[in-house]
């Protein structure tokens, strides 16, 4: 079993945005799911772990490793898949596994041969290794980029943003071959992407504005959640009367007209209906709701 220990991690930029506010976690092999919105300092954090920048404080340790004092150590045992894995030369999936295994140190050529047909088969790619790599498609691409964060066997692997622009069926395969890879290290998957985290995690953290605002299992998150949260079709002109009267959590379009869910203690009548929570629910309702009104 291995362990991810993340103590009072601070950053802040030189423009002054506090990216990471005293961030405290405790991760163990599995399926992590690190949500937030856009700008609440996901990658600022899986970056500070991957040992690309610097906090100003704090600590992370991997089992005996200090992350921010051993980032050479850390590198030996760390996968990473960066939002942008975006850089193609003309060369096939093979050649292109094989030139970063030798980066990653893997200098026996028989043994790197072994591991590259290993990692292509996994992410079943094996049948397209002597095709070109810029010719793939983007779920093809996340499934190369998912091969290169396994070559060293590592314990973490960091996945940064991963389904964005996948098609439906693209980003199923990549869940599986995320949940295969999930059973015996640490991953942590960053997403804004509520399904990704609904459909891959046991545990998760939300985080906004640089700080940890949930921590916990998906399901306890909306256990808490429970007969608090009603729902109602209302006008798009009337939604600044319900902002002011309701605590608004999410607000999508249906059909045109604006479908509000509105978390309350008892029922607030006035045509609300009450709905089985879900973890969209959740996830809007630990971050700022002044995000929701559109
Ligand atoms: N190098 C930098 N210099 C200054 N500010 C930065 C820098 N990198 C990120 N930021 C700011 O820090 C905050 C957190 O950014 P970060 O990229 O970590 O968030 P994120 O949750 O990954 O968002 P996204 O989903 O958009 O990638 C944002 O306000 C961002 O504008």
């Amino acid at each position: 079993m291995n362990t991810l220990t993340i103590t009072n991690l601070s950053k802040t930029y030189s423009n002054g945005v506090k990216a990471l506010d005293d961030v405290s976690l405790t991760l163990e092999n599995g399926m992590f799911g690190l949500l937030g919105p856009n700008g609440a300092g996901k990658s600022s954090l899986m970056r500070t772990l991957a040992t690309l920048q610097e906090a100003d404080s704090g600590t992370a340790t991997l089992d005996d490793i200090d992350i921010l004092k051993q980032p050479a150590e850390v590198r030996k045992v760390l996968g990473y898949l960066p939002q942008e894995f975006g850089v193609y030369p003309r060369i096939t999936a093979e050649q292109l596994l094989t030139h970063l295994a030798i980066l990653k140190g893997i200098t026996n050529p028989s043994e790197r041969k072994a591991l590259v047909r290993y990692l292509l088969d996994k992410v079943n790619l094996y049948d397209k290794r002597n095709k070109s790599v810029k010719g793939f498609s983007g779920g093809m691409k996340q499934r190369v980029g998912i091969a290169q964060a396994l070559i060293g066997n590592p314990k973490l692997i960091i996945v940064d943003e991963p389904t964005a622009g996948l098609d439906p069926g693209e980003r199923n395969r990549f869940y599986n071959l995320l949940a295969d890879v999930g059973k015996e290290v640490i991953v942590i998957l960053s997403t804004h992407i509520v399904d990704d985290v609904r459909e891959l995690c046991t545990k998760m953290a939300i985080m906004n504005f640089g700080e940890i605002v949930y921590h916990g299992s998906p399901q306890a998150a909306i256990d808490d959640l429970n007969s608090k949260v009603y729902q109602k079709i209302v006008d798009r002109d009337q939604l600044d009367n319900y902002a002011s009267e309701y605590k608004i959590i999410s607000n999508k379009m249906v059909g045109g007209q604006p479908l509000i869910h509105v978390f309350s203690e008892g029922h607030p009548q006035n045509g609300f209906e009450q709905v089985t929570p879900n973890l969209e629910d959740v996830f809007f309702s630990k971050i700022n709701t002044s995000n929701v009104l559109v």
